[in-house]
């Protein structure tokens, strides 16, 4: 089985590095490796007399410039060197790693980006602290302006290692090669465009260190929960594969709730069960077959619902409508302990409400599905859980205070639980911008929960598979389209 990617953040890179340290292999070591890796790279995309220019800045990621610069002389190419800031202020490994280069020292922001075959952006890595200002600002802009191919050596200077944001300007890497591990800002939006593609070079930071001093972050992928995924056996009967039951809104607000049901029946709920309030009956009756229906006059027909212990997964949001009503069908929820999906309407209905959610949904396994929007929504004035400038800490914090798995959509969806772990999807198409896509997803959700996957790694699945089955179709796709698709998914992931 392929072990899941972990993610580490800069801080805790620098910790696993520490401890590399500490058990031998001397910090210029790694620095000698991470600039080999570099050169290493540069010769993929550039041939032996071609011209690179590499911009060093202060630290040690200019110090990997420095080691790789060094490397790309003695392996034939016409390399110049521009450092920011004067060579007598470099101090321990890094000035030790500037030995390594016996050519001219130039001035970073006189580097010629526009007569060369490729830029080695060495300015700033993950030890960036501050939004780039004056020269180097320039010097940033002058990079990007040269329209020549640019390799980032870690991650593109001016990006946020952490949250992926651009601190005033930040270098358009056509490629990046980082080390040991990606970093958030390589999956976090918009860092992940302004990466492009990332190699990840081992420079013999071992396993065990990354696992303890990271091990909470993840790429989300297969190797994440595939092990978990519904598997049915020989004898396996429908009611083993779980009741999922879906609230549909009023009489003309019903096909959200029937894109959830029929998606969670083809990711493979048992059953799947749409509860209609008494006027929209008929519509619905008129568009379903395989999935279920049944009357559902308000939270005291949920309640009637729900005592039968049969339907074990429940989503609540979709179209449900803003009002009191639908946070007393989430509260009978809440007291049934059912495996619960809430979006949309059930989120929004608790704008400025969210106290009344601290702590909610320790009970139950529970997936919250808000885009931005419903977020900032729901968590008006909580600036604890909105200021954060990363979304991965949005998230976090979000599932501690509620006790659910905080699923924050976008192009770069992050799926936390309230234990810690946290995921950052990447596999998705701007296609799945569509309406109804999202009430999608809540059913697939919820359909893997009802078969009895966690709630971390049913979100995890669900998102991925979602965004699987729309890259699979691009242009044209529409949300009727995605739960069709979900099987070629499931073939492959299944096999
Ligand atoms: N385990 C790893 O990931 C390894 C990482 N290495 C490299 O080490 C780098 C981190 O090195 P450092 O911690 O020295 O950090 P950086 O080299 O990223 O930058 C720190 C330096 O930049 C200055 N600085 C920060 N923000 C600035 C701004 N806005 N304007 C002007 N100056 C600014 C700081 O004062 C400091 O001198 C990584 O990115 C990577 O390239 C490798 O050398 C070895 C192993
Ligand atoms: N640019 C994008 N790239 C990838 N996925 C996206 C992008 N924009 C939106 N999505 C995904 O599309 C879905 C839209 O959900 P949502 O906003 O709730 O739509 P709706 O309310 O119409 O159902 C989410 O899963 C979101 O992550
Ligand atoms: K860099």
């Amino acid at each position: 089985m392929t072990a899941p990617e972990l993610i580490l953040t800069p801080s805790e890179m620098k910790q696993a590095d520490r401890e590399t340290v500490e058990s031998g292999i001397s910090g210029i070591e790694l620095m000698r490796r991470a600039g080999h890796a570099v050169a290493d790279h540069a010769e993929k995309l550039v041939s032996p007399g071609a011209r690179i220019v590499v911009a060093a800045g202060p630290g040690q990621n200019g110090s990997d410039g420095f080691i790789a610069a060094a490397l790309l002389v003695g392996r034939g190419y016409q390399v110049r060197l521009g450092l920011l800031g004067s060579s007598d202020r470099l101090t321990g490994d890094a000035a030790e790693a500037a030995k390594d280069w016996t050519g001219e020292i130039g001035r970073a922001e006189d580097l010629p980006f526009h007569e060369t075959d490729l830029v080695i952006d060495a300015l700033f890595g993950t030890g960036l602290a501050r939004d780039l200002e004056g020269a180097v600002r320039l010097t940033v802009e002058r990079m990007n302006a040269s329209g020549r191919p640019i390799l980032a050596v870690d991650l593109p200077s001016g990006i946020d290692g952490d949250t992926g944001e651009v601190r005033g300007v930040a270098v358009k890497a056509t490629r990046t090669v980082t080390f040991a591990t990606r970093k958030p800002c390589h999956l976090l939006m918009p860092g992940r465009a302004y990466s492009g593609p990332v190699e990840v070079a081992d420079i013999g930071i071992g396993r065990k260190i990354l696992e303890a001093k990271g091990g909470t972050l993840f790429a989300n992928n297969p190797a994440l929960w595939n092990h978990v995924l519904p598997r049915p056996g020989l004898s396996s009967h429908k009611y083993e594969r779980g009741h999922t039951l879906v609230a549909s809104g009023g009489a003309t607000r019903t096909g959200a709730a029937r894109l959830a049901a029929r998606a969670a029946l083809r990711i493979g709920s048992g059953l799947v069960t749409v509860a209609s309030p008494p006027e929209a009956l008929g519509v619905n009756a008129a568009h379903l077959t395989a999935v279920m229906l049944r009357g559902c006059d308000g939270p005291e027909g949920l309640n009637t619902i729900l005592q039968d212990p049969r339907f074990n997964a429940l989503v609540l949001g979709p179209a449900l409508g803003i009002h009191a009503g639908t946070r007393a069908m989430v509260a009978v929820a809440v007291h049934a302990r059912r495996s619960l999906v809430l979006d949309a309407d059930a989120l929004t209905s608790f704008e400025g409400l969210a106290t009344e959610l601290h702590g909610a949904f320790r009970h139950a396994p529970t997936v919250l599905t808000p885009h931005d929007g419903e977020f900032n929504r729901l968590f008006k004035g909580h600036p604890d859980l909105l200021d954060p400038a990363s979304k991965l800490e949005r998230a976090r914090r979000a599932a501690v205070y509620t006790g659910a798995v905080l699923l924050l959509k976008g192009p770069d969806t992050v799926i936390a639980a309230p234990d810690g772990r946290t995921a950052i999807n990447e596999n998705g198409t701007p296609y799945l911008a569509t309406a109804g896509s999202g009430d999608t997803l809540c059913g697939l959700i919820a359909g893997l929960m009802a078969q009895g996957v966690p709630a971390f790694e049913a979100a995890c699945a669900g998102v991925w598979i979602h965004a699987q089955a729309g890259a699979s179709f691009g242009p044209g796709l529409i949300a009727e389209d995605l739960a069709e698709l979900v099987p070629g998914v499931l073939r492959e992931l299944l096999k």
